[in-house]
């Protein structure tokens, strides 16, 4: 078990990812981020599947990839960097039986055939598997391979782990299970781990911290959940259902193109001129064809609707060309007539609406 501490930038075409991440001994970290943000870059630099152009990886007090100019580089080979990978597809050795790939780790270090015999016992245990050691990989449920290639992967004590969307290919029955049991079997091992993942339930439920991955960078990072309460980008917003705009504050208030968003008098001072976001829900957005008349809506805007989408609880517009989400139900749709293209004017009370500094 070691910290992590990494600085990489790698370039792939046009795409440049440049960031720094910095786990702590036995602290699970979650990388958030949109398609194509180079979360896969990150594991694969991480993993030794890749060097970068420039920087390091570091785990405890062994480096394992160092580029600097004018200097000889170090890249450890995968299989020599204490790293464990957990993704997606379980990947179990198919011509083995489940204990033979639980024991396959510890065996490959250097225990006896009993002992690791015992270690993949105890671990086919602890992930519920206890009766399933004899059979082979094909013979199992996905959510059961999942669990066999989890008990695998921490079977080989790997100094950090890292987890690649390791729940996406189960269905939504298994994936719960699976998400708690990873949740323990992490914490009892004392694991660190990076774990990307789209899923924001990933993050709280498994990550004390989260990073955000945008466009090859850092763009906020946090414990999972002053992130979530205070997102400070469109993706994060996003992720934790609620809207956000990006402008410039002015006086107290955050200016977007020409739509000035106000936030109740003793909301998070901002700086004139600075970054600045605006963040309110959904279900505050009031929707409607003409200006709402009235002191009490300081918050208006005229917008185009760019999609409805069907919700759990009734219909969720999207907006532009700033890009907010309103929650109506089907009732509203039908009595204004929305419809993709439709101009509409929106509206949120300041009472609504959280202001605060972005990076
Ligand atoms: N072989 C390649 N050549 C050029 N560009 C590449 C190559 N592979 C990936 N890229 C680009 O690198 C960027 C990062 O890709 P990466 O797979 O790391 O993103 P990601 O965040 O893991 O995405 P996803 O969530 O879709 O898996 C993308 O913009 C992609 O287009």
């Amino acid at each position: 078990m070691s910290a992590l501490a990494a600085s990489l930038r790698a370039v792939r075409g046009s795409f440049t990812l440049d960031a720094a991440l910095n786990v702590r001994d036995g602290e699970v970290l979650a990388l958030l981020g949109p398609n194509g943000a180079g979360k896969s870059t990150v594991l694969a630099l991480l993993a030794g599947l890749r060097a970068p152009e420039l920087g390091y990886v570091q785990v405890g007090d062994r480096t394992l990839t160092r580029i600097r100019p004018g200097e000889r580089s170090i890249v450890v080979p995968p299989e020599k960097r204490g790293i464990g990978l957990l993704g997606q597809d379980p990947r179990l050795f198919p011509h083995l039986d489940v204990a033979a790939n639980v024991a396959f780790g510890p065996r490959s270090q250097g225990a006896s055939a009993v002992q690791a015999a015992d270690t993949a016992r105890e671990w086919l245990e602890r992930v519920g598997l206890a009766d399933a050691g004899g059979r082979m990989p094909a013979q199992l449920s996905g959510g059961q391979q999942q669990r066999a290639a989890i008990a695998r992967a921490l079977a080989a004590r790997p100094e950090v782990l890292l987890l690649d969307e390791p729940l996406a290919s189960l269905d939504v029955q298994t994936a719960p299970a699976i998400r708690e049991l990873l949740r323990t079997t992490l914490r009892e091992a004392g694991t660190t781990a990076v774990i990307v993942t789209h899923d924001v339930l990933d993050a709280i439920v498994l990550a004390g911290r989260t990073a955000v991955l945008e466009s090859g960078r850092i763009a906020q990072e946090g414990t999972t959940a002053q992130l979530l309460s205070a997102p400070t980008t469109p993706f994060t917003a996003r992720i934790a259902g609620v809207n956000l705009v990006i402008g410039v504050g002015d006086r107290g208030r955050v200016r977007v193109a020409d739509v000035l968003f106000s936030a109740p008098a003793d909301a998070t001072p901002i700086l004139d001129g600075g970054p600045s976001a605006a963040v309110f829900r959904p279900s505050s957005v009031i929707v409607s064809l003409t200006r709402a008349e009235g002191s009490s809506v300081r918050n208006q805007w005229q917008a185009v609707i760019e999609a409805l989408e069907p919700t759990e609880s009734g219909i969720r517009v999207r907006t532009g060309p700033i890009p907010v989400a309103a929650d109506v139900t089907p009732a509203t749709v039908a009595e204004l007539s929305l419809a993709v293209g439709s101009p509409v004017w929106l509206a949120v009370k300041a009472a609504e609406v959280a202001i605060h500094p972005t990076a």
